[in-house]
């Protein structure tokens, strides 16, 4: 087989590149690729895997963590491994009941469920071989959506939940027996107590005491982005935001709050801590710098450097020297208001009243980031990053009556466990969304080319030997652009709007490239850009495919609900109750449209009429729906209906 047949591990390579060296496909002959086959992975959320294929077969994820093995010949289901997450871990989740993906190893299968555990699952039969829990306090809202890595025949996995109040922490387990080998947090826990490690202590200094940082966890949850350099024996991490999101709220002195929003390298035997390079010095917006990382060796100022290459939440793409943390260089690659710039010792000049303190900012990036998970991928050939980048507006404004799991209504989404110390949309955001690819030039830090979409959250990125880049969008569709210049050559429609990454590999002597495609992630939850609507779906593309695609489905936007007795007195508390219950899953009712959760504003209104009976103990409870029993009362869900018929009412044309 050629070099490259395989997609063996997430990022294609242990540098993460997504570059496939295959060229079969090529810009002159894409417009001949075709559907092969497509397989149906049942499912209504977010699918964000990137398939592994090994060996003529692909392992990849649907939503809830379920493992799908499929015959890559033929697109036939081998086997399925289910989990069985407990569907009321779903409101532990802030982003959707995603998952990125399985990693593969000496034929054995590994998958995180997103309830915390690691469960290995032999390849060939899809039997069970162990399962780990890997969650310290499962007395905190815990989730892992990412993708588990192998390095060194250990398998690593970390984990989420900063939004609400966590210690993020990463953990290695032998690959073959799942005893643990190590485990590194990401911040310190509470001082008083002895330190786990130099790097805990270190970092312990970097965060003020008196706002008892450790009771609301702390964040820096690492729940995406894992590379590897086996030369330099170093394993590269992206480290999340700090929880929760104001800094004055857990830290009120300042300080850094390390390793939050950082690179950090560590020894991928021991877990022990290299080096750090903090990107969002004392975090304030959710600038996770969990985006995928990628390794490369460029030539800067004539000097061959080994690199890590990022372009985090925060709006810059960073250059950063991979052997020892030194930062070489960054550029904002969209526009950015939060800071003016890198200094040269790789500090941010922070803009004033970026904080939000006094007054609500409208943060460009906002929260959603100017690029978040969507895989980037690199292109030694053209020597250009490619990656979707985006702004979704929302204005921060600190929160000065926030206190740990004390939740008030109008606190985002404190009702069931959030912890942001942070307002959103105390007044309506001005900065404009968008969505577009860009290919950068990390030495000369400059866009080279750039493709404007229709909305913001496009998926990840594919770049092959044959100079094609491969991306899905947020309005259905598969397109193949020219690598040097971003013409666009080929399209395919798809069956809902893409979030994941293409990859591409060679089955007898045939080049593939496969999608898995299925709307949703954070911000597919509440809002979209296609009306196509079909289950989560792999669409596997060759020259010469013949295969018709399959059938889609369109859904159709309600009427506005109207029609059910409310009494307007009661819209401003409901609103509260709304904000700080269901607004990051349902959108605001009748302005978002609903992406795969339904917009209230266009239910039927027998729904909101009785409301009661979806909140205590519903039906959909057994989709992921919270049980709101205990926690909201009967007249909070009156009120709540108020604000969902009155917020109809406010926004329906007048005749
Ligand atoms: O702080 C965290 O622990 C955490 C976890 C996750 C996640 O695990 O999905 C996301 C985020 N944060 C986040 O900030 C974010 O924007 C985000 C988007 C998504 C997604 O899958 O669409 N996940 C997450
Ligand atoms: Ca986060």
């Amino acid at each position: 087989a050629s070099p490259g047949a395989e997609w063996r591990s997430h990022g294609f390579d242990d540098a993460g590149t997504r570059f496939s060296p295959l060229k079969q496909i090529t810009p002159a002959n894409v417009k001949d690729l075709g559907l092969v086959w497509s397989y149906d992975l049942e499912s209504t959320r977010g699918v964000e895997a990137t398939p592994i294929v090994v060996d003529g077969v692909m392992y990849v994820t649907a939503p809830w963590s379920v493992v799908h093995a499929i015959d890559v010949r033929s697109g036939r289901r081998l086997w399925t491994y289910d989990p069985e997450v407990p569907r009321a871990h779903a409101k532990n989740a802030c982003c959707d009941v995603v998952n990125r993906g399985v990693a593969v190893h000496k034929g054995v299968v590994y998958v995180a469920s997103l309830d915390g555990r690691l469960v290995a699952i032999d390849a060939a039969s899809g039997k069970r071989r162990w399962e780990q829990d890997t969650i310290i306090d499962r007395a905190r809202p815990y989730t892992v959506t990412g993708a588990p890595r192998v390095f060194k025949d250990k398998v690593i996995i970390g984990n989420g939940g900063a939004e609400y109040g966590v210690r993020g922490y990463i953990t290695a387990y032998d690959a073959d027996s799942g005893r643990q080998a190590w485990r590194w947090f990401a911040v310190p826990g509470d001082p008083s107590q002895p330190f786990e490690d130099e790097s805990m202590a270190k970092a312990a200094k970097t965060w003020d005491p008196s706002g008892r940082y450790w009771e609301a966890g702390g964040g820096g949850t690492m729940w995406n982005s894992m590379v590897f350099d086996p030369e330099l024996n170093l394993m590269y991490v992206g480290t999340g935001n700090a929880s929760p999101w104001s800094h004055r709220q857990r830290s009120p002195g300042g300080g850094d709050n390390l390793y939050t929003a950082s690179i950090v390298a560590l020894d991928p035997d021991t877990g022990k801590y290299v080096w750090h390079y903090q990107e969002t010095p004392g975090d304030n917006w959710d600038y996770t710098s969990t985006q995928d990382l990628i390794l490369a060796d460029l030539r800067i100022d004539g000097k061959l450097r080994k690199v890590v290459m990022h372009a985090p939440k925060n709006g810059f793409f960073f250059v950063v020297d991979r052997t020892n943390g030194a930062f070489i260089s960054a550029k904002n690659f969209v526009p950015v208001n939060w800071a003016k710039g890198y200094d040269r010792n790789g500090r941010p000049i922070e803009m004033p009243g970026a904080r939000a303190v006094e007054e609500p900012f409208d943060a460009v990036p906002g929260p959603f980031g100017a690029h978040n998970w969507h895989s980037m991928s690199f292109s030694p050939q053209t020597g250009l990053a490619y990656f979707p980048a985006q702004n979704v507006p929302l204005v921060l404004a600190e929160d000065k009556t926030w206190r740990h799991n004390q939740a008030q209504a109008g606190q985002p989404m404190a009702g069931i466990g959030w912890n942001l110390g942070m307002q959103v949309n105390s007044r309506a955001p001005t900065s404009q969304p968008f969505g577009r690819l860009i290919a950068w030039d990390p030495v000369k830090q400059k866009e080279v080319w750039r493709k404007e979409h229709v909305s913001p959250w496009n998926g990840g990125t594919l770049v092959t030997a044959g100079n094609l880049v491969f991306q899905g969008t947020a309005d259905a569709r598969l397109i193949a652009y020219d690598a040097r210049d971003g013409k666009e050559l080929w399209s395919s429609p798809m069956g809902t709007g893409v979030i994941a990454a293409p990859v591409s590999y060679e089955v007898d002597g045939r080049q593939y490239v496969s999608i898995a495609v299925g709307w949703g992630g954070v911000y597919g939850q509440t809002q979209r850009a296609t009306e196509r609507n079909i289950p989560g779906t792999v669409y596997t593309f060759a020259l010469g495919g013949k295969a018709p695609l399959p059938e889609f489905a369109h859904r159709q936007l309600n009427a506005l609900v109207g029609g059910v007795a409310y009494d307007p007195a009661d819209v401003a508390a409901g609103t509260a109750l709304y904000v700080s219950n269901c607004v990051f899953c349902h959108g605001v009712p009748g302005v978002d449209k609903g992406g795969n959760l339904p917009n209230l504003g266009y239910s039927a209104p027998e729904t909101i009429e009785h409301l009661e009976r979806f909140v205590f103990k519903g039906p959909y409870m057994a989709r992921g729906m919270p049980d709101f029993s205990g926690h909201l009362s009967d007249e909070d869900v009156r009120k709540i209906k108020a604000f969902i018929l009155g917020t109809a009412d406010a926004v329906r044309p007048k005749k």
